[in-house]
């Protein structure tokens, strides 16, 4: 029997324990690097700007232009529609306008009433030759069984998924379509923020007594021609053949002047935040936002509070009580306390789910379209937004959000200081992954 020397080491008795406290830290190590080599760490940038002209200064719309991306162009204003009744009714009869081309990107889909009217008339379409493109994304349409998408192609439409989670690079699932246009024959478009579902109708379960405040504005003219265009690149990015022979000579003289603010999904720069940044610091009179989601950002909130002392109006709508993700809302209300502390007026809507998105600056600017004012929208994913200075559209929008005040309850810096532990946790918790939401 040989007898270990007095020189010799001990070995470890447990050396499995060793190995597995490696493996955990190089399990951690691994995906923090790839985060850090992605730039997910990377400090945000802030936009300095100073001397932003006013709306009533012809360099305004072209310091946007150039600033925030955004391409002039025209339409025809044809609809203000308000309410799931109206809006589907729209989409709906626009589907069977269609003689040549329809073509839908949307976020969000759920099975139901809505999303089987929706495929109807698409199937109706589609079997009569008319050229039917579906661009969904992948993530926000993950609940509609995989039957509905199959009658939709057995009757001829394509349908594609945006952004399939895809191993060789995960991380790119977390930028998503969130695009909601309607394009039919090239020649006319409907955008709002409504997705298809029956969610819109109002929702019990979370508290709706009424259907989700919503609206979409229909235009025809050269917007559709370049919503088309814009349609057709996130198809052709996610590998969807486009035959430009389709696309039809725009017959219109129409000359609504319109901005359309392209964001692209990534993890740098946002030519949304611009738009937003560089509008409410033209304000003289009013800057009122819409958004369910509403999480500023420290360079959104200050923006906002020196538009509110130097006189500003600035008033905020957002969801209430009633709402599908209450831990954002959560995560957005302990971020009220400079705004409310500044004076800025911060209305939860009270019947249902508030989801309109919208900002009107003064009289003479109004943004619309899928853009939230949040780090998702700005940062994560694929917008588009539709300015304008047409004072038609600007008094419909105006209209709503005043009717819309009517039924909101604007907080008071006291109620908000005394809101629940449960929800201050449950808010800290959220902010925890802020840039995210
Ligand atoms: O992200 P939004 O604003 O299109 O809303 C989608 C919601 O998840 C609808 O419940």
């Amino acid at each position: 029997m040989s007898k270990r020397g007095r020189g010799s080491k001990q070995q470890p008795r447990t050396p499995w324990l060793k190995w597995l406290g490696a493996g955990l830290i190089m399990l951690l190590l691994v995906p923090l690097g790839l985060l850090y080599l992605r730039g997910a760490f990377r400090q945000s940038v802030t936009y300095s700007l100073a001397n932003v002209p006013s709306l009533e200064d012809d360099r305004f719309v072209r310091m946007v232009m150039g600033l925030s991306s955004s391409l002039p162009t025209n339409g025809e204003l044809i609809g203000f529609w308000i309410g799931a009744d109206a809006i589907y009714a729209a989409r709906l009869e626009a589907i069977r306008q269609a003689q040549r081309s329809i073509q839908f990107e949307t976020y969000y889909m759920t099975p139901g009433q809505r999303a089987d009217e929706f495929a109807a008339a698409l199937i109706e379409q589609a079997t009569n030759g008319v050229t039917v493109q579906l661009l969904v994304d992948n993530h926000g349409t993950g609940s509609i069984p995989d039957d509905y998408w199959q009658r939709l192609t057995n009757a001829g439409a394509e349908v594609r998924f945006f952004r399939e989670f895809d191993w060789r690079a995960p991380l790119d699932y977390n930028s998503r379509t969130h695009r909601k246009l309607l394009v039919i024959d090239g020649q006319q478009v409907l955008i709002g923020g409504a997705g298809v579902s029956d969610d819109w109708d109002g929702d019990p379960d979370i508290g709706d007594v009424a259907p989700w405040l919503e609206f979409e504005v229909g235009y025809t003219g050269p917007i559709a021609s370049l919503m088309e265009g814009f349609f057709l690149q996130n198809w052709a990015y996610d590998g969807g053949r486009v035959d430009l022979a389709q696309a039809m000579p725009i017959q219109s003289d129409a000359d609504v002047p319109l901005y359309i603010t392209y964001n692209a999904a990534s993890l740098d720069e946002s030519a949304i935040r611009m738009l937003f940044q560089l509008s409410f610091m033209a304000a003289a009179d009013r800057i009122w936002i819409g958004s369910p989601y509403f999480v500023p950002d420290t360079p959104t909130r200050d923006t906002l509070i020196d538009a509110k002392e130097r006189g500003v109006d600035v008033r905020v709508l957002t969801m209430g009580e009633s709402n599908d993700k209450p831990i954002v809302r959560f995560a957005s209300r302990e971020l009220y306390g400079p705004l409310l502390a500044a004076g800025v007026e911060i209305c939860e809507y009270q019947p249902s789910m508030m989801h309109a998105k919208l900002a009107l600056i003064d009289s003479g600017w109004a943004s619309t379209g899928s853009a939230n004012f949040d780090p998702r929208s700005y940062f994560h994913n694929d917008e588009l937004n539709v300015s304008t200075t047409y004072p038609p559209l600007i008094q419909h929008l105006d209209r709503f959000f005043v009717s819309a005040l009517e039924d909101s309850h604007c907080l008071t810096y006291s109620e908000w200081q005394s809101r629940s532990w449960t929800e201050i946790v449950q808010g800290r918790f959220g902010l925890l992954f802020k840039d995210l939401l």
